[in-house]
């Protein structure tokens, strides 16, 4: 069955309403030098991560300048596991692991095939984005599923479908892709306060990816 991660929450309410719907995963946007309505402090996001029940993973979404400063980030949340978003390679991947002790997600273009190789194996979960010119995510914009299944079927190493998902297209995306885990943040949010999320919304996101059928070699015949 997928995962689902719940990304960008800002607000305790938020995180229980995430937890309620059946996220596999919370994500939580800090130390991004970009302008985001999802953005939290390190200090705010490890107090939003304490809230989080066990069996819950969560995850420090950051875009950092330097292998330092991801550990940091790690350090300063205490997060199950952190994303990296910029142009990190396979050492710098290697060395943040082993000095922040938590898993280590890559986020990564769709076009991005041949780094996506390199990471293999290295990063604990690929992450396929829409990704900005800074390496941000949050776009809500979807990429051509199509060509992230063909590279989901290159990898062993986990990969998180992200971009532009909603409840009205997450199942179609699983059915199409057939992920790890699927990942979003702007396409559950309420439209009068940007950064806060629809709580139905994240309710139907999780229903919506759950109810795909699934096609992975894993699920035949089960
Ligand atoms: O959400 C953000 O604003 C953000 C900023 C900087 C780096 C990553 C960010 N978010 C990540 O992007 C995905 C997809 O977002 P969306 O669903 O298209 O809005 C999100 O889940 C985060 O992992």
């Amino acid at each position: 069955m997928v995962r689902a991660k719940l990304c960008g929450l800002g607000t305790e309410a938020d995180v229980h309403a995430a937890v309620d719907a059946g996220a596999d995963a919370v994500g939580f946007v800090t130390d991004v030098d970009v302008d985001t309505p999802r953005e939290v402090a390190p200090e705010r996001a490890a107090t939003l991560a304490d809230a989080v029940p066990p069996f819950v993973t969560t995850v420090a979404v950051t875009i950092p300048d330097s292998v330092a400063a991801a550990v940091e980030v790690a350090d300063r949340v205490h997060p199950d596991a952190i994303q990296i978003h910029g142009e990190f390679g396979p050492e710098d991947v290697r060395v943040i692991r082993e000095r922040a002790g938590v898993d280590v997600i890559v986020a990564l273009g769709a076009d991005e095939t041949a780094r996506a190789s390199e990471l293999e194996g290295v990063a604990d979960a690929l992450l396929v984005d829409s990704l900005t010119d800074e390496d941000a995510g949050g776009t809500g914009e979807t990429h051509d599923w199509e060509r992230t299944r063909e590279l989901r079927e290159s990898l062993s190493t986990p990969l998180v479908l992200a971009g532009g998902l909603t409840p009205e297209n997450v199942r179609e995306a699983v059915e199409t892709v057939d992920p790890f885990a699927v990942d979003v943040a702007s396409g559950v949010e309420r439209d009068d306060e940007p950064g806060r999320k629809n709580h139905d919304a994240l309710a139907a996101f999780v229903r919506e990816a759950r109810a795909a059928v699934e096609t992975a070699p894993a699920a035949e015949g089960i």
